[in-house]
């Protein structure tokens, strides 16, 4: 593997509130091969550029570790290790590949072998320096080469990109967004890195100007056989680009497994409503519109971070007593106002709720009518009439594994056959 990224964790601690924190990536673990394009899609703020960021380690995690060239024998067994609380082995794989502990020269040559291009090629490149410094800056920092050289292999790599030579001397300003996206480029690839991050390269670009430097990168990797990860929230731009696809929300991996296992068969509900809204791609699909919105990170859901949203959830998806108090009041007021009045609803602990206005019978009617479209009440357990009160109590619900529905193709998803387990 070029690069795998192993429990990620990336905890931003949240301004002005002492122990809360943003949890962007919660225990993540991805990897990338020798020029392998890996795909890594999801929604604004489901975590893909913050794990971006900590695999070249613009970013220190949280908890967790990055190897870099890491043979998949060492790997295998560093998860091994892992798997079976043998820290001691692990910490000894890691130390030989880890690139946390990198400084001074180390971390100066892991810097030339990585590289990274931003979304946004108006704000990513620095307004006052010509294009040649832009480009050279890294191939100086990282001391991949010395000024002179630098600057002679700035033409070299704007023709690698198609830009003319003169443009050496231009600034940003005088050149257009999928010119400096060639630029952004040219400086991600300067240093000749083994393995590069490109986060939304295409996204700001016209969809005309996206398919020239989409081509551009996949002859990069041709040529160079570097290795990519490409995130995007855009399916088709991955459904071209990927050999494999990692599917994220709300700081989770969802669904990992070849490209075209994930776009043909999705096994996670949220890979299948991702792909569905493409027409293009899904084209097969019914289409499923997601409710509600993306979840806090702060206190992100529990179980299956998106139970919520999840057109299938079941019992143990997640759901909380809180959620099913919100569930039963919204329903009640939308759909049995009578009944709101009198409702009172009291939550007594994470899986126990009291209910009082109601009866026992009264209550387990409206559950079975109502609970494949309110997927809260599946998680209802029992409902028993105890001193004058109804007391509901949940399923207790569980965070679901990764599971393998096929060759290499992975959900983290209850409804995953676990006989199809590897
Ligand atoms: N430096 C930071 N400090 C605090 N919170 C951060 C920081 N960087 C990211 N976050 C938060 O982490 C979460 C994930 O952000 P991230 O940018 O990684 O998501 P994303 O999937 O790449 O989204 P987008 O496509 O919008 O960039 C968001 O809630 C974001 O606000």
């Amino acid at each position: 593997m070029i690069i795998a990224g192993r429990n990620l964790k990336m905890y931003f601690p949240v301004k002005g509130v002492r122990g809360a924190y943003v949890r962007a990536v919660d225990n993540v673990s991805v990897e990338v091969k020798e020029g392998e394009i890996v795909g890594l899609v999801g929604e604004s703020g489901s975590g893909k550029s913050t794990l971006g960021r900590l695999l070249i380690r613009l970013l220190e995690p949280t908890a967790g570790d990055v190897l870099f060239k890491v043979p998949d024998n060492e790997l295998e067994n560093y998860d091994a290790a892992v798997e079976r609380n043998d820290l001691e082995s692990a910490k000894k794989i890691a130390s030989r590949y880890s690139i946390l502990k990198l400084r001074g020269s180390a971390l100066k040559q892991f810097r030339r072998e990585v590289g990274i291009v931003f979304q946004d090629p108006y704000s990513s490149l620095d307004p006052r320096l010509r294009i040649a410094d832009i480009i050279a800056e890294p191939m100086i920092e990282t001391g991949f080469a010395s000024r002179d050289k630098a600057m002679s292999r700035v033409y070299d790599l704007l023709e690698e990109v198609q830009l003319p030579r003169e443009f050496a001397d231009r600034y940003p300003h005088e050149l257009s967004g999928g010119q400096r996206q060639r630029v952004a480029i040219a400086r991600g690839i300067a240093t000749n890195p083994k393995f590069v991050v490109l986060d939304e390269p295409t996204s700001a670009l016209d969809v005309s100007v996206q398919a020239e430097i989409l081509e551009l990168l996949k002859d990069l990797r041709e040529k160079y056989n570097m290795a990519m990860l490409l995130i995007t929230h855009n399916i088709s731009v991955v459904s071209y680009m990927a050999d494999r696809i990692y599917v994220m929300y709300a700081g989770k991996l969802m669904e990992k497994g070849p490209k075209s296992a994930v776009i043909k068969s999705p096994a996670h509900p949220y890979t299948q409503a991702l792909i569905s809204s493409v027409p293009q791609v899904g084209k097969l699909m019914q289409r499923v519109v997601l409710k509600g919105d993306v979840p806090s990170l702060v206190s992100p859901p529990k179980g299956c971070r998106f139970h919520e949203r999840c057109p299938v959830a079941v019992a143990t998806c997640g759901w909380t007593s809180d959620e099913v108090a919100e569930a039963l009041t919204r329903l009640s007021e939308a759909r049995y106002s009578e009944l709101s009045n009198r409702l009172s609803i009291k939550v007594i602990d994470e899986l126990t709720l009291a209910v009082s206005g109601i009866s026992s019978e009264e209550l387990k009617s409206i559950i079975d009518n109502e609970s494949e479209g309110v997927r809260a009440l599946k998680s209802i357990e029992s409902v028993k009439e105890e001193d004058g009160r109804v007391i509901i109590k949940l399923s207790r619900y569980a965070e679901p594994p990764m599971r393998a529905v096929s060759e290499g193709h992975y959900a983290a998803c209850h409804l995953v056959n676990p006989r199809l387990q590897t």
